[in-house]
């Protein structure tokens, strides 16, 4: 009889037990001696174990509608039936302390989380993982995305680093090395060092100290903007030369009239001094991936925050209108809503980076010659912007604490948020008076009624509630009846909504212009999810009368820098075009595919390859994937296999290719996805394998984005093609022997635990006609590995030849002269991989490739369109 789960769990706590019991005829107490030499157990109350969430596969229709809601998972405890009741024993370390805490000891602190201890993801497939279809990293990396606060190292940096202590991010790690420094040498002859060095000798370096940032003169198309003084020095910084359209667009709103308003009278300015970026029009933008939104609506919020009093020094209301309703005293300026955790943590790192780069730099020290030019040990004190981010996978303990500390901007998916706000009074006071709203990839964020928390979290920010008068009664008071003294809180007047997406219908625009005016909420006639942006925007209380709305898309919704392209082929021949794109056209790619499944089979395939490939998908950890996407960054030829989940928002430099492996559904992923290449102004290549049976599918994505279906074909060389298949059905079948082999050694395990537990004795031979459990004999064993063994050398040695292009020999390098074999050799032109091949890139041979009549008729159109859109 096949043993389920549950029955083995039950069976190993058995056979723990009577290991135990065994050995309880000792003295001590049974559980405190067992055969591991040092381990002792305590007594633990069941709340306060370290239960950790566990995914519930999709695939076993443990969905949102129904099933179990949640399943936690709890490790290291071993659970006994003792004097007639049940009791948790949690093993512990040789000091007596919880092993996964040992580390965290803070002064006089209460012992903390670490990310990595609150996995919130667990992959889907535990024994997939441990079958390296999973990447594996090490757990010590720094990631590239810190989510520590930003602090000067002087006095009140130490205990942020004390409270850092094991995440792993780069400011974090250069923190610790400064203060255990500092403490090694000794404040004294750090500064006699410091001295002949010719630095400051450790005097603070005010940035208030420094000259205003000439901006005419450095920075003269910015200068037209008006934006807080120190954010042009960082705009200088990261050569920004310009502002792109939808920066320029955003930050002028209502400037015009502003300026009219203003008259001649001049302002005195000092460093600091600012005029505020754009009269208070709520904006809603919607412009073409990679061109620059996350600045068109983080540079005015910056600029409103290094406008105002330093928090410390900020007054109290005492000086407030006395007619005035009384608002809580907060800090929070921004609230950021994005639709994934990595999206929510790019942003929160990219206007972080801004907020450092804003002020000047530091007298250069050998302490900071290696530091980042993000760190802000590198630069003069003066105000940080605090930016946090709150999102799920990441340890919920740690963001609290950062927002005990003060937070200006908060980034957040709208889950994590909702639980945060559910545990803090504080929280909902600061979200009701925050000056700028922002929803970034507003359509996406409403998909699917994913985001119902997102729907609770914005009637936070809406001004007094209607009256029943106006037909309309708010229930959310009830739903958070907790903390009515909060909710009942006025809301800010002159809040300012932004809505961004590269992605919006125009239909949704001409209906929120048409609507105009302010807008009431109108409950639907059956109450339910937001369904559309339409929704959204009608839930949105925006302030402003006459919100701006900046419609940048282009024509087919796709950057003008992107050259779309087609291979049509069957479906099983799809990984022998991608490993012949991926080796014809080395260069920074993402494969999009449309389920987890085909990055788990690919994946392995690829590896086998020597392809340097690398998964990202939502059945990873959290660290995981963010570890996934820092090593994707890192390395210029690597290939990122990701589904959906890397479609939207992700700016990873230098990306060259996007493969559509399969095409997705709707043709706003198409365009966001397409949209990871061709960013800020960089050409791109977008590339869909279309199998016959997609042809429809591509059809109509095509026809929504009213584009021509007839997209010209990439030229494949297909005398090479024989070579990569054998490569590939190589590879396919020792990832199956592997498969196999690493399978029956867990079966082989789980059935000796079984067995043991059960007091049962295996058959060792399946030829054995016993009647017990059987498991495979060692023989066999052997065997599947020698024979994926031998199959993986058989690959090695053919990965090892060159591809040969029709006609081309290793002995006789000139007989094909057409090739220009020779010259190639001769001049370093040649392919790397591919004998016979030169190192064209896929946009030249797409460029080269033959056209249609039909084709080069639309390729006119398009290029005369868009000499006189330049005109
Ligand atoms: N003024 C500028 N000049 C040059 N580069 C810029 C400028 N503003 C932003 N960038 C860079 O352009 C890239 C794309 O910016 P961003 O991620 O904000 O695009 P986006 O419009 O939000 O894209 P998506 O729609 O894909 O989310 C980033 O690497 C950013 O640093």
């Amino acid at each position: 009889m096949p043993l389920n789960a549950h029955a083995v769990a039950r069976l190993r706590s058995k056979k723990r037990s009577s290991s135990r019991t065994a050995s309880s005829t000792t003295a001590s107490p049974a559980p405190s001696t067992s055969s591991k030499k040092a381990a002792r157990f305590r007594d633990a109350a069941p709340k306060d174990l370290r239960w950790k969430s566990i995914v519930l596969p999709a695939e076993l229709g443990f969905d949102d509608d129904g099933g179990l809601l949640e399943l936690d998972e709890v490790e290291g405890v071993d659970v006994v039936y003792e004097d007639g009741r049940v009791a948790f024993k949690v093993r512990e370390d040789e000091d007596g302390e919880p092993p996964a805490k040992k580390s965290k000891k803070g002064k006089g602190k209460a012992v903390e989380r670490d990310d990595d201890d609150e996995p919130e993801f667990v992959p889907v497939d535990q024994a997939q993982e441990s079958e390296g279809d999973d990447p594996k990293f090490a757990e010590d990396e720094p990631l590239s995305f810190p989510d520590e606060e930003l602090e000067f190292p002087e006095e009140e940096a130490g205990e942020a680093v004390e409270v850092a202590e094991g995440e792993g991010a780069d400011v974090v790690e250069e923190k610790k090395k400064a203060k255990k420094q500092k403490k090694e040498k000794g404040k004294k002859r750090s500064r006699d060092e410091a001295q002949e060095n010719g630095s400051n000798g450790g005097a603070v370096e005010e940035a208030a100290d420094e000259p205003p940032f000439d901006v005419e003169a450095e920075l003269p198309a910015w200068s037209h903007i008006p934006l807080a003084n120190p954010l042009y020095r960082a705009l200088a910084e990261l050569k920004f030369t310009k502002p792109t359209e939808i920066q320029e667009k955003a930050l002028l709103v209502g400037e015009d009239a502003k300026a009219q308003a203003e008259g001649e009278e001049e302002q005195e300015k000092s460093a600091f001094d600012t005029a505020p970026a754009g009269r208070e029009h709520d904006v809603v933008g919607i412009a073409q991936t990679g061109s620059g939104k996350t600045l068109a609506y983080g540079l005015p919020i910056l600029s409103h925050i290094l406008s105002q009093p330093s928090p410390s020094s900020s007054p109290s209301d005492s000086d407030s209108d006395a007619d005035e309703p009384s608002l809580p005293s907060t800090r929070l300026a921004a609230l950021i809503l994005c639709p994934t955790r990595e999206l929510a943590l790019q942003v929160r790192t990219s206007l972080s980076s801004l907020s450092v780069r804003s002020l000047p730099l530091r007298t250069p020290s050998p302490e900071t010659e290696k530091v980042a030019p993000e760190d802000p040990r590198k630069r003069k004190q003066g105000r940080l912007v605090q930016v946090v981010a709150l999102t799920g996978g990441m340890s919920v303990e740690k963001q609290k604490r950062q927002l005990e500390r003060g937070a200006d901007i908060v980034v957040a998916t709208p889950g994590r948020l909702w639980d945060l706000i559910g545990e803090s009074d504080m929280l909902v006071q600061e979200i009701k008076n925050i000056k700028f709203l922002v929803i970034d990839e507003a359509d996406r964020m409403i998909e699917n009624g994913h985001f119902a928390e997102l729907e609770s979290i914005v009637r936070l920010t809406r001004r007094e509630q209607a009256t029943p008068d106006d037909g309309f009664v708010d229930d959310f008071d009830s739903a958070v009846a907790s903390r009515t003294n909060v909710t009942t809180l006025p809301c800010r007047p002159d809040m300012r909504t932004f809505v961004f997406s590269a992605t919006m219908s125009k239909e949704l625009q001409l209906n929120l212009k048409r609507k105009g005016g302010p807008k009431k909420f109108v409950p639907k006639a059956v109450e339910g999810e937001m369904t559309s942006l339409d929704d959204l925007l009608e839930l949105l209380d925006f302030r402003d009368p006459d919100p701006e709305i900046i419609d940048l898309s282009p024509e087919h919704g796709l950057v003008e820098t992107l050259k779309e392209c087609k291979v049509e082929c069957l479906a099983n021949e799809k990984d022998m075009y991608l490993y012949h794109f991926l080796l014809r056209y080395p260069g920074r790619t993402i494969v999009f595919l449309a389920a987890i499944d085909g990055i788990r089979r690919l994946h392995p395939v690829l590896t086998l390859l020597k392809v340097n490939v690398i998964p990202l998908h939502s059945g990873m950890q959290q660290r995981q994937r963010l570890k996934a996407l820092d090593k994707f960054k890192s390395s210029p030829d690597a290939v990122l296999l990701a589904t959906d989940v890397a479609a939207r928002g992700l700016d990873i430099p230098s990306v060259s290719h996007v493969v559509h492996y399969q095409l997705p559904r709707a043709a706003d992923t198409y365009v966001h996805r397409s949209g990871r290449t061709a960013r800020a102004g960089t050409e791109g290549l977008a590339l869909q394998l279309v199998a016959p049976e997609e042809k429809k599918v591509q059809r109509m994505l095509m026809a929504s984005l009213g584009k021509d279906i007839d997209l010209p074909t990439l030229p494949t060389d297909f005398s090479i093609l024989d070579q990569l298949k054998k490569r590939i059905d190589l590879a396919k079948e020792i990832d199956q022997a592997q498969h196999r082999a690493t399978k029956q050694a867990h079966e082989d395990k789980w059935l000796r635990e079984a067995a043991e537990a059960m007091e049962i004795d295996l058959d060792d031979d399946q030829d054995s006609d016993g009647d017990g459990p059987q498991r495979s004999s060692k023989k066999q064993r052997g065997q599947a590995i020698a024979h994926a063994r031998q199959l993986k050398a058989e690959l090695d040695n053919l990965l090892k030849k060159p591809l040969m292009v029709r006609g081309v020999s290793a002995k006789y390098l000139t007989t094909r002269s057409k090739i220009g074999l020779v010259d190639q050799l001769v001049g370093g032109t040649g392919h790397s991989k591919i004998f016979g091949l030169s190192t064209s890139s896929a946009l030249e041979d797409l460029a080269a490739a033959p056209r249609t009549k039909k084709q080069k008729r639309a390729e006119k159109t398009r290029e005369k369109k868009a000499e006189e859109a330049e005109e």
